[in-house]
C-alpha cells in the first residue's frame, strides 16, 4: 500500500485517468493543468515532431505547470515542496486514403464526433499515450505507449444509435469512444494495454512508483 511519502499529484482533469489511479488504490490529488495544448501541439507539428514526442511534450507541460504552482504555494506557506506530479497526454492519428497522417483532437460537439468516427471507420488508428513524472523542477520518469485499434465498418444506423446512446459522454474522449463502455462495439481489433487506451499506461507507472518508494514492492 501507499506509504506516507511526499504528496502524489495527477495533473489532469481526465475522469478516466482519475478512475484508473483510484481503482488501483492510490491516494492522490487531481489538479487540472491550465496549459495551452493547442499551441504546443501546433508548434510541435510545425517542427515536424512525431505525435509521440508531441504527446510527451504536452504531458510534461501539464506536470511542470502544476508542480510549479504547488511548489510556490508550499513555499509561500512555509510548507514542504517536492510533490511527485504525474502528467499525461493522448494524441490520436490515422492514415487517410491519400496516405496522409491525420491528427485528431477531442470532438467539440456530436456533429464533429460523427465526422471523426466516419473518418476512423474501417481503419486502424494509433493512440499515442504519454505519461511522465515531474519532481523538484525536473522530469524523473517518462513512458510512451501506442495502442493500435481497428474500427470495424459499422453501419450508419449503428453510428446514429451509438451517438444517441453515448451523447456528450464521448466529447471528453479523443477517439469519440469509451472502450470500457459501448465504444467497444466500434472495434474489430484492439492491440495494446487497456489502461493505455483509456489514457494512462498504468502498469509502467505503478512500476516507477514502486521503484520511487511511493508504493511498496
Ligand atoms: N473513458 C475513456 N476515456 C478515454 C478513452 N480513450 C481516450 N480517453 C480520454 O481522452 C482524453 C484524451 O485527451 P487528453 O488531452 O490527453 O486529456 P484531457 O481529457 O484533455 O485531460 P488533461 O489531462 O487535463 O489534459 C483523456 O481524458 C482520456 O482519458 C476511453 O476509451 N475511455
Amino acid at each position: 500500500m501507499q506509504r506516507d511519502t511526499p504528496a502524489l499529484v495527477l495533473a489532469s482533469a481526465s475522469s478516466a485517468r482519475r478512475s484508473l489511479l483510484s481503482a488501483a488504490g492510490l491516494r492522490f490529488e487531481a489538479v487540472a493543468a491550465a496549459v495551452d495544448e493547442d499551441s504546443i501541439k501546433e508548434s510541435g507539428r510545425a517542427e515536424g515532431m512525431p505525435p509521440g514526442e508531441v504527446a510527451t511534450m504536452l504531458a510534461e507541460a501539464k506536470a511542470r505547470r502544476v508542480a510549479t504552482r504547488l511548489d510556490r504555494l508550499a513555499e509561500a506557506e512555509g510548507g514542504r515542496a517536492g510533490a511527485l506530479v504525474i502528467g499525461a497526454d493522448q494524441l490520436l492519428t490515422c492514415r487517410t486514403d491519400a496516405g496522409e497522417l491525420r491528427w485528431f483532437d477531442k470532438p467539440r460537439d456530436l456533429a464533429e464526433a460523427r465526422e471523426h468516427l466516419l473518418a476512423l471507420r474501417g481503419r486502424e488508428h494509433v493512440l499515442h499515450t504519454a505519461v511522465l513524472c515531474w519532481r523538484d523542477g525536473a522530469r524523473v520518469w517518462q513512458h510512451l505507449a501506442a495502442p493500435r485499434l481497428v474500427m470495424r465498418r459499422f453501419s450508419d444506423n449503428f453510428l446514429d444509435r451509438y451517438l444517441a446512446e453515448e451523447g456528450e459522454a464521448i466529447l471528453g474522449c479523443v477517439g469519440c469512444y469509451r472502450l470500457e463502455g459501448p465504444g467497444v462495439q466500434l472495434f474489430e481489433r484492439v492491440e495494446g494495454d487497456h489502461a493505455a487506451v483509456l489514457g494512462l499506461p498504468l502498469l509502467p507507472l505503478l512500476g516507477f512508483l514502486r521503484q520511487h518508494g511511493v508504493l511498496e514492492g
